[in-house]
């Protein structure tokens, strides 16, 4: 019989564990406490009056709370020996006070004990509940009276330094000083477990052991509960072979965790608060507490030292296995096989061994009964995990300011408050979820309007923008400029579409930080555009010409003196950084004395705002090193807005128009094209209940099918190290956790390309059928203006848990791709949605997976139209309408999502860098050149 050997000898016994506590060898003459005694002083405030009285009460009937106030208080009146015994006594007290409890908790639910009320019915389906919460109650509180003689005060804080074992802290020093250095030693490391980041209690077990000789295995764990011992006896027998042993603590280990367990669950009900005085809502959060915490037991319980044990529960049944197969109980061995594949079933090991049984006891799979504890553990575990999915994905939370009542109502507007500090408006909050963090605010940066903003720019974008920074016009003083004048003429000289493209990038990526800085200073009136540039700051030749002056983010490099201590009503300049710079090339704000206030790094996308009038100063980088930036300079006034920035549009406008111009064919020609290449238009709008909508087939052969697929998954083949090259894929869909999200873009794929990792005709592929795609869809709907690339990525949606679940969820949730749908079913073209886009096609890739149909859905989301994927269908549309994508119930469906425009602003630089990319590649295999760089 197999056995992953390694696997269970390294779950790591006593010793194991013991190590990591006393390795560290510190040096310690004297031990060392430090405990704050001043919260457990307050505990006493049960009144001085009663205190005296509990003097001459009989021992019984002191409760842990005081027995803990008073053992506190020798030790701090260094009686040693009352503080030990209070301290142990307190904390006996304070178990038993627990297991009271959850023994009354247990005996209500189970019908044990009975309730006066028991009696109490009702023929009405919605008293029913009520006289069942009733019911428990009246038990809960009988029980508890009949069983405490004294009722302990107890306050969540108490609870919760019983809970972390704090009293064993006390108890380790006061037992160290009566000259008990066993008992001390063991409080010691019981305190440690439940602590074990406190410097403190670390030195002293060094110190217990390493000074005082007190030996490992008399370290015991004071609080520990029988299952954990039996555990760590099933590893220590294990290890030894002793196979009989292993069998009668794994059993014993198990008999008590499913008592503990049950313990657990119950224990949970006292658990959170309820909120608010609205019964149902206040209930219904609780009870989400209590299942959240009853899920937590598991992981709760598998904690045997400090940290819980990965398949803790799961894993006895594999020693029980493995000790029944030795001891030759096949029966009992074939037990625990089947109940550990009831946790796995597809552990490959376990599989193995269960095919070696059937043979040696002519079993089939029907003879193979997990145990019934197991498999009832189990199957009310899944159910409070999917009632726990389904309400994470379809209830309705509470909003901060529902249900408040009195006393929580200032701490609300508190967090209101600090709330509306924090996002000086909406606008900076959808900001923020697209990734553009506000580092610091004028607040931070001790004078009005100044602030820094992370994330405005992509590292793509950057590097795009570098390709205009590239063509930089003479240095003077160190810095270079680039500004739209120049654009203009060399556009007007060279037209090409990458630089064009390019140019276009900066427009819009100024627009961005614009609409960014007009939403974080809430000015009057709308910013305009005073002026726009790129400038790039290196070392100058003669350093001599900054020696006396400021090196300005424009470019120019000033006196103090003529820094203006004034701020302007009407000027405020950003700027956003195209490179990231190591080392030096710090921004600096200045205040009155030449000092600095605040200096901040420079990198890709971080912005920094500020009144034009405010001093501030560069760091030059240094030699060889280039720090670029957008430079912007606004306005308040209309009138002043940036000729130059108009004109430029308007020139961009006529180059495009030139050269689509050229290439214009008919649709009907086009068609045509397509019809002689095997397309089919196979269901139009009609056919689909909408408008703009179509479905063709052959838009792609088997081959290119499965090259396309290769490369969408080339990214996660990868896997880690390629940091600098690609962010990581993000595995968890966006949408839904069932399933993995793995996509690739045209920028990546190139680059990917470029270092050998996709071939150049996986590239192409790429490119020709998204070029295909967005040809048919142009000519299908007759355009009559060209259609560009907005955004093209490569997915591919893989379910993570195959159909074991009763998935309620869809793959993509119903939406349109340039509006955000409101719950009144309307749909609005504003921010965050991308409004560009004017229509959309998914081409699919395959067709070997469950569900993942695509769907057009109405506005109430409700499904109007469906279809299968398959390889060569394309889906064409408006990107309005509102669609949806179900639940992928197993396999993966890849797909190449396209989302095209009518703006040419918006057009997807990477088409065009990529062909450039490619032909250069294409032209290099023919000479049998190396690539170069990009
Ligand atoms: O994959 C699909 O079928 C649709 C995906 C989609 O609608 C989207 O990504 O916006
Ligand atoms: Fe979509």
């Amino acid at each position: 019989i197999e056995n992953e050997d390694s696997q269970l000898a390294s779950k790591g016994g006593l010793n194991a564990e013991a190590e990591t506590i006393v390795h560290k060898d510190v040096d310690i003459v004297e031990i060392d406490v430090k405990i704050d005694t001043t919260e457990q002083i307050e505990i006493k405030a049960t009144g001085n009056a009663k205190a005296a009285a509990d003097t001459i009460l009989k021992e019984d009937d002191v409760t842990f709370d005081q027995l803990y106030a008073e053992g506190v208080k020798a030790y701090d009146n260094q009686l040693w020996y009352s503080c030990a015994t209070k301290i142990e006594r307190a904390i006996k007290d304070y178990r038993n006070y627990k297991n009271v409890l959850s023994d009354c908790r247990l005996d209500c639910s189970k019908g044990v004990r009975s309730s006066k009320l028991s009696n109490l019915t009702s023929k009405f389906a919605e008293f029913t509940t009520y006289v069942k919460f009733l019911t428990a109650a009246d038990c809960f509180r009988r029980c508890k009276d009949e069983s405490l003689t004294t009722h302990p005060r107890v306050t969540e804080k108490l609870e919760n330094a019983f809970e972390k074992r704090k009293p064993y802290m006390y108890l380790q020093f006061c037992q160290f000083k009566l000259d008990r250095v066993k008992e001390a030693a063991s409080a010691a490391y019981t305190y440690y477990l439940s602590n074990p980041d406190d410097v403190d209690i670390k030195h002293n077990i060094v110190f217990y052991r390493d000074k005082a000789l007190v030996k490992e295995s008399d370290f015991l764990d004071l609080e520990i509960k029988p299952y954990k011992e039996h555990y760590i006896r099933t590893l220590l027998a294990y290890g030894n072979k002793y196979w009989k042993g292993v069998i009668n603590h794994a059993e014993l280990c198990l008999e008590d965790y499913w008592k503990q367990d049950e313990r657990c669950r119950a224990d949970c009900e006292a658990q959170g608060r309820m909120k608010g005085n609205e019964f149902s809502t206040g209930v219904a959060d609780l009870i989400i507490t209590i299942i959240t915490c009853q899920l937590n037991c598991e992981e709760t319980l598998s904690v045997v030292y400090t940290d819980p044990i990965q398949f803790f529960l799961r894993d006895m049944f594999h020693y029980l296995q493995f000790a029944y197969y030795q001891t030759n109980e096949l029966e009992k061995s074939a037990e625990a096989t089947a109940t550990f594949l009831t946790f796995n079933s597809s552990h490959a090991v376990m599989k193995e061994n269960k095919e070696l049984l059937k043979k040696k006891l002519g079993y089939t799979n029907d003879d193979f009964i997990p145990r019934k504890e197991a498999a009832e553990y189990l199957n009310r575990k899944r159910e409070m995990q999917d009632i726990m999915d389904f309400i994470n994905k379809n209830y309705k939370w509470p909003d901060i300011n529902e249900e408040v009542d009195e006393d929580e109502f200032k701490d609300t507007l508190d967090r209101m408050e600090a709330a509306e500090a924090e996002h000086p408006n909406d606008w900076i909050t959808r900001y923020e979820k697209l990734g553009m963090h506000l580092i610091a605010k004028s607040t931070d940066l001790n004078r009005p309007e100044r602030f820094v903003t992370d994330g405005l720019l992509k590292e793509e974008q950057c590097e795009e923008m570098l390709i205009l920074a590239n063509k930089l016009r003479g240095a003077t003083q160190g810095s270079a400029l680039f500004d739209l004048k120049l654009a203009q003429q060399q556009l007007l000289e060279n037209p090409e579409e990458d630089f064009e493209a390019s140019l276009r990038q900066f427009i819009r990526a100024a627009e961005v930080v614009k609409h960014y800085t007009q939403s974080y200073l809430e000015p009057e009136s709308a910013l305009y555009f005073k002026y726009t540039s790129i400038v790039c700051w290196s070392q100058p030749e003669d350093s001599d010409v900054l020696k006396d002056c400021y090196p300005q983010e424009d470019g120019t490099c000033i006196t103090f003196e003529s820094m203006s201590d004034e701020l302007f009503s009407d000027g405020f300049t950003t700027v956003t950084y195209l490179n990231n710079v190591d080392e030096d090339g710090d921004f600096l704000f200045l205040n009155e004395n030449k000092g600095v206030d605040s200096s901040f790094g420079v990198k890709c996308g971080r912005t920094v705002g500020f009144n034009t009038g405010d001093r501030h100063a560069i760091t030059v980088p240094k030699k060889g090193t280039k720090r670029c930036a957008m430079v912007f300079r606004y306005t308040t006034y209309r009138s002043d807005d940036e000729k130059d920035f108009k004109d430029l549009i308007v020139l961009l406008h006529r180059v495009d128009e030139l050269r689509m111009g050229n290439a214009q064919k008919t649709s009907k020609e086009v068609l045509q094209n397509f019809k002689e290449r095997g397309v089919k238009i196979v269901k139009n709008g009609e056919d689909l209940k909408g408008k703009e909508r179509f479905v063709a087939d052959g838009m792609a052969s088997d081959e290119q099918c499965e090259t396309l697929r290769n490369v969408a998954l080339s990214l996660s083949l990868l896997g880690d190290g390629y940091g600098h090259l690609v962010s990581k894929p993000s595995f968890i869909s966006p949408h839904t956790e069932h399933e993995r999200y793995q996509g690739i873009t045209v920028y990546r794929a190139t680059k990917l390309m470029h270092q050998g990792l996709i071939s150049p005709y996986g590239l192409k592929s790429f490119l020709e059928l998204s070029e295909n795609a967005r040809l048919l869809v142009e000519k299908y709907f007759n355009l009559t203006k060209p259609l560009y690339f907005d955004y093209t990525h490569l997915v591919c949606r893989t379910a993570v848990d195959d159909s074991k679940y009763n998935r309620q969820d869809l793959s993509h949730p119903v939406h349109a791709d340039n509006c955000n749908l409101q719950p009144d079913g309307s749909c609005t073209k504003d921010f965050p949605a991308f409004t560009q886009r004017d229509y959309s096609a998914l081409l699919y890739l395959n067709s070997d997976f469950e569900g993942g149909e695509f769907f057009f859905a109405h506005a109430n989301k409700s499904e109007q139209v469906s279809l299968r994927p398959k390889c060569g269908r394309l889906v064409g549309f408006n990107a309005g309408n509102f669609h949806g994508v179900k639940a992928v119930k197993s396999g993966q469906r890849c797909a190449l999502a396209l989302w095209f425009t009518l703006n040419p602003n918006f057009k997807e630089l990477a088409h065009i860098q990529a062909r450039k990319v490619l032909k250069q590649a294409e032209a290099d295999l023919k000479t049998g050149n190396q690539h170069q760089e990009l």
